[in-house]
């Protein structure tokens, strides 16, 4: 029984199945994982998820980390995971960027698959354990683990953006998931507007005592007075581990020299690091480049581009879609604007290794992120971790939740063409001190407010909020 539970949609590891038949475990890289391995270890901890395939049943020991597998049938996986949770919350809750589907069959498996995940999280933890709840895929554990244990204190954590009343009430199930999510004492948003946006729905929807005053980051919690509990509501901004990333990437020098000189030694280099989602805005940056090419602002012999994208969520349609016009984009650029010999297009369709990653961020001389909406986006964060040269600039959408913090990135409105052409230009050509001194800024903010920050105020948090309850019980 563990005294600190996670559960999350996904299992923070890889699998392999080596040659010879053995099968081992590594610690899947990324955020989440990184920001509470330290919890983790110092508490006896576990972590409930899925674990990426069909009906998988193991539940191995990774890092001191206890795993519990939540298994999923293919069925599942189409309608929970491909269908309510991708083709219905996730386009609803980024400003409806494709139609959301509604679909009753999608939702009863939603509700089954929460249920679940609830019962998984009640039988891992101890008397009075504190469990951690994350992202859009799983809004109604808090309230099905509260009946099933309401010894326990409960944390739930928003990834995503959370919609305004105008957009969120669309959904013919938004009662059951706003009192599913009431479950918890704390919920945390990443910006105070979404934390703001979902006691303005608990107010009017379920006609509950929330509070008005502005949220606060980290501090001045919303409160809701639901029955006899008290559900506080906060901003909490995730980040990165900036110094392991700054010292990884510090290791990359050489081969960073190697990735531009295998690009021809271009003057500049242009970098975009995504999941392959229309969210992310990689045909915004393909059309800004083919526009600037076209009008000889960026001269496409001596400029290269390099995407880096993951396949993600490929049974999707949306998803499918978003490929053939990336991929038509750039096939349309290289064939217009380069030659045999140097297109100025370099796309790769599969993830790279982390130390890969960390030397295309040190070759890069612009860094494009430009999505239409993105919760947070860590590979801006990245980005300015990894550049403690003081090296690279930063192009940044003000519709991810990083620009409210990376005030001096080079942002950019993704809906406005020539924005993002001029700020393209400016960050590939201002004077070098003007550069190096933004991106000096950024790289203090990565700094100073880091992963640890964010996982520490959210459980400070969540153990005053849970207390509080605890007091009136
Ligand atoms: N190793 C590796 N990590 C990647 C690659 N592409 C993206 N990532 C990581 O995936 C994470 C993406 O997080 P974020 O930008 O917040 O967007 P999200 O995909 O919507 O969660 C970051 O930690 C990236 O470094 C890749 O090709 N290789
Ligand atoms: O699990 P997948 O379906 O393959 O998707 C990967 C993750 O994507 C989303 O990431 C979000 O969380 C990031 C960290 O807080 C944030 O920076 C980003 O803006 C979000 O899009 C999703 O929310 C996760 O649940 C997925 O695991």
């Amino acid at each position: 029984m563990a005294d600190f539970v996670v559960v999350a949609n996904r299992l923070p590891v890889d699998k392999r199945i080596e040659p010879d038949g053995t099968v081992t475990y590594k610690r899947a890289p990324g955020g989440l994982v990184t920001a509470l391995t330290p919890t983790l270890a110092t508490h006896s901890g576990a972590w409930v998820g899925w674990s990426g395939a069909p009906n998988s049943t193991d539940d191995p020991r990774v890092d001191g980390i206890d795993l519990t597998s939540v298994p999923l049938t293919e069925a599942e996986i189409a309608d929970y995971y491909e269908g309510f949770a991708n083709s219905t919350l996730w386009p609803l809750y980024h400003d409806l960027l494709v139609e959301p589907v509604f679909d009753h069959d999608w939702w009863s498996t939603y509700v089954e698959v929460n249920r679940k995940f609830a019962q998984a999280a009640a039988d891992a933890a101890d008397r009075g354990a504190t469990v951690w709840i994350h992202d859009y895929q799983l809004q109604l554990v808090p309230q099905m683990l509260r009946d099933l244990r309401p010894d326990l204190r409960i944390g739930f954590f928003l990834h995503i953006p959370f919609p305004p009343y105008e957009l969120f009430t669309r959904l013919p199930w938004r009662e059951e998931l706003l009192r599913g999510l009431l479950g918890a004492d704390l919920i945390g948003f990443h910006l105070p507007g979404g934390a703001e946006n979902f006691l303005t729905l608990v107010r009017r929807v379920l006609k509950l005592d929330a509070s008005r005053d502005p949220v606060g980051v980290r501090d001045g919690l919303g409160a809701i007075r639901d029955g006899g509990r008290t559900v506080r509501v906060g901003s909490f901004p995730i980040s990165i581990d900036a110094a392991n990333v700054a010292e990884q990437a510090a290791a990359t020098t050489d081969r960073a020299a190697q990735i531009r000189a295998e690009l021809g030694n271009p003057s500049t280099i242009l970098l975009g690091v995504d999941r392959l989602d229309y969210t992310k805005g990689i045909d915004v940056r393909l059309d800004a480049l083919d526009a600037l090419f076209a009008a000889g602002r960026l001269d496409p012999a001596d400029t290269v581009f390099v995407q880096l994208a993951s396949p993600s969520r490929e049974n999707v349609d949306s998803y499918i879609a978003v490929r053939g016009r990336i991929e038509r984009a750039v096939a349309h650029i290289n064939g217009t604007h380069g030659t045999v010999a140097s297109p100025p297009i370099r796309y790769l369709l599969r993830p790279v290794a982390r130390d890969e990653l960390l030397a295309y961020f040190r070759a890069a001389d612009v860094m494009l992120v430009t999505p239409l909406r993105d919760g947070m986006n860590l590979v801006a964060k990245e980005y300015a971790a990894a550049r403690s040269d003081l090296g690279g600039a930063l192009v940044l959408s003000e519709f991810t939740g990083a620009a409210a913090e990376m005030d001096r990135a080079y942002l950019v409105n993704p809906y406005d063409p020539r924005d993002v052409q001029d700020m393209i230009v400016a960050a590939a050509t201002d004077p070098a001190d003007r550069r190096r001194e933004r991106m000096a800024a950024l790289h203090r903010q990565v700094v100073d407010f880091d992963v640890d920050l964010w996982s520490r105020s959210f459980l400070q948090c969540l153990a005053g909020a849970a207390a509080e309850n605890e007091s009136t019980r």
